[in-house]
C-alpha cells in the first residue's frame, strides 16, 4: 500500500502563466493540476506551444506563475534547485565552446562540490570517450550529453529534461535513453518534455498530455493507449459486401479505412470480431494492432469542429 505521507516529488496547483506584450496576453498555461509520485517517469508530450517549456520552467523557478503555485519535494523550486535537490537538461543555456568536455565537467563539480563524481558522470553518459574533446567540436547529441552530465553532478533526486534528445539521431537516442533508464532504476525521478511519441511510449511510465496550455490526459501511458481507441483490425475479403456486414455485426466495431477490398476497423472487441471475421465474413490476412501513442495523440488534441 502507498504511504499517504510520502512527499511528491512535483506537486503543481492551479498554475498558469500569461505573458504579457504590449499588444497581447499570450496565456501559456491555463491552470494545471499535477502530483508526480517520487520515482516516477513522467513525459510531457504535446506539439509545439502547447506550454511544456512554460510548465517546465515554472517548476525549476526559472519563471514565476502568474497564478497557482509549483512545489518540488515540498520545498519552493529555487530552495530545491539551491539544493542540488533538483536539476535540468534545458534547450536553452549554452556551453563554452573552447573547454574541453572534461574541463567543462570538472568545473562544475568543483561549483558543486561534488569532485569526487566526475569519474562516475564521465562513464555513466560515455563522455569518458570524448573527454579531450572541445566542447565547440562536439555534436548537438554530445553537447546534450555534457548538459547530462552536468545536472547529474548534484545527485539530484529529480530530473528535468526539456526536449534532450534534439539534435540526436537514432543511436544516439538510444544510448541517452539506456543511460536514463540507469538513473532512473536508481530511484530517480526523472520528468522529461517531448515532441517525440516513441520516447513517451518507450519509456514513461505514465503519459501527460499537453494542448494548449492545458492537460488534455494523463494516465499510465500503456492505459491511455488502451483506452482512447482499441485495436486496429485490418482484414481482406472477397467483397466489399462482406466488410460491411462485418462493421455492422456490433456497435463496437467501425470502419477507419479502406484500400481496395482491404478495411481496417477500429475495435474495442477486438479478439472476438476477429473470430468473426475470420469464421463468419470471409475475412483473411487478419492483423491486429494496438494504436500508436500518436493516434491517440491526434484524437485526443484535435480541436472540436
Ligand atoms: N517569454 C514569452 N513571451 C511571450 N510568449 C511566450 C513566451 N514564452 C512562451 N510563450 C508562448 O507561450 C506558448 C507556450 O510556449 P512553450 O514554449 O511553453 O510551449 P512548448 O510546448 O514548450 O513548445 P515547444 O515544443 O515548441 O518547445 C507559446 O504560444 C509561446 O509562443
Amino acid at each position: 500500500m502507498e504511504t499517504l505521507t510520502k512527499t511528491n516529488a512535483v506537486s503543481l496547483s492551479g498554475l498558469k502563466k500569461t505573458f504579457s506584450t504590449p499588444r497581447s496576453k499570450v496565456e501559456a498555461v491555463k491552470g494545471i493540476d499535477l502530483q508526480i509520485q517520487t520515482g516516477q517517469i513522467v513525459a510531457f508530450l504535446g506539439p509545439n506551444g502547447a506550454g511544456k517549456t512554460t510548465t517546465v520552467d515554472m517548476i525549476l523557478g526559472l519563471t514565476q506563475p502568474t497564478e497557482g503555485s509549483a512545489q518540488i519535494l515540498g520545498l519552493d523550486p529555487r530552495q530545491a534547485v539551491l539544493a542540488g535537490r533538483v536539476s535540468a537538461v534545458l534547450q536553452t543555456g549554452g556551453l563554452l565552446r573552447d573547454m574541453t568536455v572534461k574541463e567543462t565537467v570538472s568545473v562544475i563539480a568543483h561549483m558543486h562540490e561534488q569532485a569526487d563524481r566526475i569519474g562516475e558522470v564521465m562513464e555513466r553518459t560515455g563522455l569518458d570517450k570524448i573527454a579531450k574533446r572541445r566542447v565547440g567540436k562536439c555534436s548537438g547529441g554530445e553537447q546534450q550529453r555534457i548538459k547530462f552530465a552536468l545536472a547529474l553532478l548534484p545527485d539530484p533526486d529529480v530530473l528535468i529534461l526539456d526536449e534532450p534528445t534534439a539534435g540526436m539521431d537514432v543511436m544516439a537516442r538510444r544510448d541517452f535513453w539506456a543511460a536514463m533508464r540507469v538513473e532512473a532504476t536508481e530511484g530517480r525521478t526523472v520528468i522529461f518534455a517531448t515532441h517525440y511519441l516513441e520516447e513517451a511510449q518507450n519509456f514513461a511510465e505514465r503519459t501527460v498530455l499537453m494542448n494548449h496550455g492545458l492537460i488534455v490526459a494523463d494516465g499510465a501511458t500503456e492505459d491511455l493507449r488502451k483506452l482512447i481507441s482499441g485495436r486496429a483490425v485490418s482484414a481482406s475479403f472477397p467483397s466489399a459486401e462482406h466488410a460491411e456486414r462485418a462493421a455492422a455485426s456490433s456497435d463496437s466495431v467501425q470502419v477507419a479505412e479502406r484500400n481496395g477490398l482491404r478495411f481496417a476497423f477500429r475495435s474495442s472487441d477486438s479478439d472476438s470480431f476477429a473470430a468473426a471475421l475470420l469464421t463468419e465474413y470471409q475475412g483473411y490476412d487478419l492483423e491486429i494492432s494496438s494504436p500508436s501513442l500518436e493516434d491517440a495523440f491526434i484524437q485526443l488534441t484535435k480541436d472540436p469542429s
